[in-house]
């Protein structure tokens, strides 16, 4: 018997194509569209076929079940992907199109939330009585929400006095930096007490977002530097950081430019005592001299000139000046305001304006050759920018021409200084220009961070406690490949491979300790394990890796452009052939001068082209002498080691390089007037590394966060698109792992609750007396169904996927019978009520006839017999008379 058009009650058996994928690599790219079953043909010996309608609406005839991605039924309330009837990637895809077309933009993949961007407001979604809901409530009670998963990292820590981590990754403008503030703001909700609790309730919200109105933490009144809470002293340390460090890109308005993670510390009654924030500036803000449209540069430079930007050179090289929807007079207000609230002083404020406006001014200083092919200020416009840039920066003029027009070099023991050329002085223009930039960013960090962290710590934190009572909230960029792929994508992509290699094993870890704890027997399946990429990275026990390869070759001396490039040739030949037969490498015949790294998720081709430059972390010596000597106390802080180094020669650079962690020795002698303190990528591994020891030491909490298309249009989820990065965050990985197990799990007396009605009658009648844990639990002699994927732990039932729609189906078809029995009786009853009830009336109303004619017919007979009478005595009258007469 076919089911009925539209969703199948029951998968027919064999028909789910929800078996796990094999093990191993390259995973199955396929995309059918999940399809509703329309009839079911059994085959003798073989596969059912089936007859099915597709997604888009086509009628397929006779498909072998194997090869049908089965439909979930009611996608939409599915709000766990585990949950999920059929776990294949075209179900997921279409379960998580359907909620997002609800503006159900939140969906659990188990203990993993997978968050759409809505690309709109949805205010219903957040705010202080929402928070309230989530309050308190455990994960998978309510819907899934970023809240939720706040709520969960803090009631584990309250619980277990554990750190937790929330990691938070995604691809650019899928939404981190917006989800990282959420989930900062629900702690900051949560760790207030009751009573502030319901005040923040009543009307003010209990923190501002970025760009958002005043409110504050609904704590103290925030009228002095002092006296701003510290909720809301780490939750302003936000739009602050964004201000110096985010930039439109093409494919975000205000993309985030640097990896954050902020580590908020509780005190023992849970409430917030102070904070501590990382953060991984990927590209060492070259975005501050060189941007092209659409892209602009920092949001803090056109947010200072509010109109000028037109007039400096860093900033006209792109022609996008505004933003939609963004005052950005306004903004800077909001951004000074956060200085203020983070605690800086006026005095910081105003140093810090004047580095911003300084870098800016010598960006315009304008290079020409000179008669002797020296480089010299160009006119009279590049001289005013020389002298203010001079002004803002605290230096002379003179000094700071010079630092950018020479180099002195140690030869053989003497001191000569040389002019530079036109090119290589705006390349140090620029160098000099972005390492300001890059130092004052790394200042205001270190500012707040004192400030935080002392508050903490003067509130009786959790810092003088072994076990730190803390939520460290990871915003750090996803996976990358792009058309052309460089030294920044080798980094994200290291650092995703890193977290992905510890979300494989905490997920693997967790399914392992649950199957032990439940005496569950399971063939661990051979997960893919990342090492032997991390290897090809940062190299292994058996070769240097891409990384050391690249410091090794950044070790040769300095020399000219053309030289510069025929390294960055000879590096594309050293990684090839040094790496070569190494399983995850590979050399593009067509491409000489790049190599293909075979990520988890997937091939990435990067060009070994400008990777030397881009790893060279050095501050010239000349602009730490000048810089170091500044008349400003803010910028001879940026520049102190520099100038102590610079001072101290080699010596020194070799110590501080030491101190740096830096894998690369000094320049050599006779090369001293640029100095490496350690490399851009030693550096990042470094910071890294530190990075991935917090998160072992943590509990960790996954949002993974989704683009839905590549034009950040509200409204549609482009399945393709989204599943790309689907298998870039891992989530794919992680629901293979569940098919291969036993994903669906269910306690006993739920589970016992649940399907007790599909027992045998005599199985069933045992729920009457010890209750619903004595019913005899084997599954296999259920009714009406048959399960061949199950397993009894210590206190669950584990089931394979798909099994639970089998145990589903039966117990509908059960309950759909019984309920016909029920209504069948009933309406029998209600018929026989009313035949009884129309009987009676009947009688009554013949009844009631009768009595009425009878007293009619008495009366007329009374009458008859009157008349009769009246009649008999007239003519006795008459005869009477009659007789008389004759008489007489
Ligand atoms: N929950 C949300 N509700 C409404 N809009 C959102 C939400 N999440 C993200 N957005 C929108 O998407 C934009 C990009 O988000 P966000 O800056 O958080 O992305 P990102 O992943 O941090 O990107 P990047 O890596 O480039 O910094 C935001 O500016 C906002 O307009």
């Amino acid at each position: 018997m076919p089911p009925a058009p539209g969703r199948p009650a029951a998968p027919p058996p064999g028909a789910t194509a929800a078996q796990p994928p094999a093990p191993g690599r390259p995973r199955p790219r396929r995309r059918a569209p999940p399809c509703a079953p329309q009839a079911v043909h059994k085959q003798p010996g073989g596969e059912p076929l089936l007859d099915v309608v597709t997604e888009e609406g086509q009628e397929v005839a006779g498909l072998p079940a194997g090869d049908c991605c089965l439909q979930n039924e009611r996608d939409d309330t599915v709000d766990d992907l585990v949950k999920s009837d059929f776990l294949h990637e075209p179900g997921i895809l279409h379960t998580l199109q359907v909620r997002y077309g609800l503006d159900s933009i939140y969906t659990y993949s188990g203990n993993i939330l997978i968050a759409a961007n809505p690309h709109k407001r949805l205010r219903q979604l957040y705010g202080p009585r929402m928070m309230a809901q989530y309050r308190g409530v455990p994960l998978g009670e309510l819907s899934p929400h970023v809240y939720a998963i706040a709520e969960q990292a803090y009631s584990a820590m309250m619980m277990d006095e554990a750190r937790q981590a929330i990691l938070i990754s995604g691809e650019s403008g899928a939404g981190k930096t917006e989800s990282a503030k959420m989930v900062m703001q629900y702690l900051a909700h949560r760790a207030m007490p009751a009573h502030q609790h319901q005040h923040a309730l009543g009307g003010a919200s209990v923190a501002r977002t970025g760009s958002g109105g005043g409110g504050g933490g609904a704590a103290a009144p925030t009228n002095g530097v002092e006296s701003a809470p510290i909720e809301e002293q780490v939750l302003e340390s936000n739009p602050l950081l964004e201000a110096f460090g985010n930039a439109k890109t093409s494919r975000n308005d205000n993309s985030s430019r640097f990896g954050k993670f902020v580590e908020i510390d509780f005190d023992s009654g849970g409430r917030v005592a102070g904070a501590s924030i990382s953060t991984y500036l990927l590209e060492r803000c070259g975005a501050a001299v060189a941007v092209w449209a659409p892209s602009r540069s920092y949001l803090f430079f056109y947010q200072l000139l509010e109109g000028g930007a037109a007039s400096f050179r860093y900033l006209h090289q792109s022609d996008v000046y505004t933003l939609t929807d963004v005052d950005d007079a306004q903004e800077f207000r909001h951004t000074l305001e956060a200085m203020r609230i983070v605690g800086l002083q006026q005095h910081h404020v105003d140093a810090v304006l004047r580095t911003v406006a300084g870098v800016l001014h010598l960006g315009n200083v304008d290079f020409t050759l000179s008669s002797r092919d020296e480089a010299a200020v160009a006119g009279g416009a590049g001289i005013a920018a020389l002298e203010a840039a001079a002004r803002l920066l605290g230096v002379s003029d003179l000094g700071l021409e010079a630092a950018l027009t020479t180099r002195a070099i140690d030869a053989r023991g003497e001191r000569i200084v040389k002019r530079l050329d036109a090119g290589a002085a705006a390349e140090s223009r620029d160098a000099l220009a972005k390492t300001l930039y890059a130092r004052l960013f790394d200042w205001l960090v270190a500012a707040i961070n004192r400030k935080i962290n002392s508050l903490g710590s003067g509130g009786g934190a959790a810092s003088g406690q072994q076990q730190r009572r803390s939520i460290g909230i990871l915003d750090i960029y996803g996976f990358e490949s792009f058309d052309l792929n460089s030294f920044e994508q080798l980094c994200i992509n290291l650092a995703n491979e890193r977290l992905q290699q510890q979300f494989n094993a905490h997920v693997f870890k967790g399914e392992q300790e649950e199957y032990a704890r439940e005496g569950i027997a399971w063939s661990y399946i051979d997960f893919v394990d990342n090492q032997d990429c991390l290897d090809l990275l940062e190299g292994g026990a058996a070769s240097l890796g891409v990384f050391p390869l690249i410091d090794e070759a950044c070790r040769l001396p300095r020399a000219t452009y053309q030289a510069r490039l025929r390294w960055s040739k000879d590096l594309a030949h050293t990684l090839r052939t040094r790496l070569a037969g190494q399983p995850r490498f590979g050399a593009p015949r067509r491409q000489q001068h790049a190599f293909v790294v075979d990520h988890y998720a997937g091939e990435v081709c990067y060009s070994a082209e400008h990777l030397m430059d881009k790893n060279k972390d050095f501050v010239v010596a000349e602009h730490a002498h000048l810089l170091g000597s500044s008349s400003l106390p803010m910028i001879r802080e940026l520049f102190a080691a520099d100038a102590a180094a610079a001072a101290a020669g080699g010596a020194a650079a070799d110590s501080i390089a030491a101190s740096a962690g830096s894998e690369l020795p000094s320049p050599k002698r006779g090369r001293r007037s640029a100095f490496m303190l350690s490399s851009v990528g030693a550096r990042f591994r470094k910071q890294l590394a530190g990075l991935m020891g917090t998160l072992g030491r943590c509990q960790p909490h996954y949002i993974r966060c989704v683009k839905p298309n590549a034009e950040s249009r509200p409204g549609s989820l482009a399945p393709e698109y989204v599943l790309e990065q689907l298998r870039a965050g891992g989530v794919l990985e992680a629901v293979r792992i569940a098919c291969a197990g036993f994903p669906t799990r269910k306690p006993f007396l739920p589970f016992a609750q649940r399907y007790a009605l599909l027992l045998p009658e005599a199985a069933a009648g045992a729920k009457g007396g010890g209750g619903a844990l004595s019913l005899p639990l084997t599954p296999s002699g259920f009714i009406d169904c048959q399960l061949d994927g199950w397993q009894l732990g210590r206190s669950r039932v584990f089931l394979r996927a798909g099994q639970l729609a089998q145990l589903e189906g039966a117990r509908g078809r059960r309950l759909s019978a019984a309920a016909v029995k029920v209504q069948s009786a009933w309406r029998g009853m209600e018929a026989r009520r009313q035949l009884r009830a129309a009987r009676a009336a009947a009688v009554a109303i013949q009844a009631a006839w009768r009595g009425r004619a009878g007293r009619a017919a008495a009366r007329q007979l009374r009458q008859d017999r009157a008349a009769v009478r009246l009649q008999a005595a007239w003519r006795m009258h008459r005869q009477r008379s009659a007789y008389q007469l004759q008489r007489r």
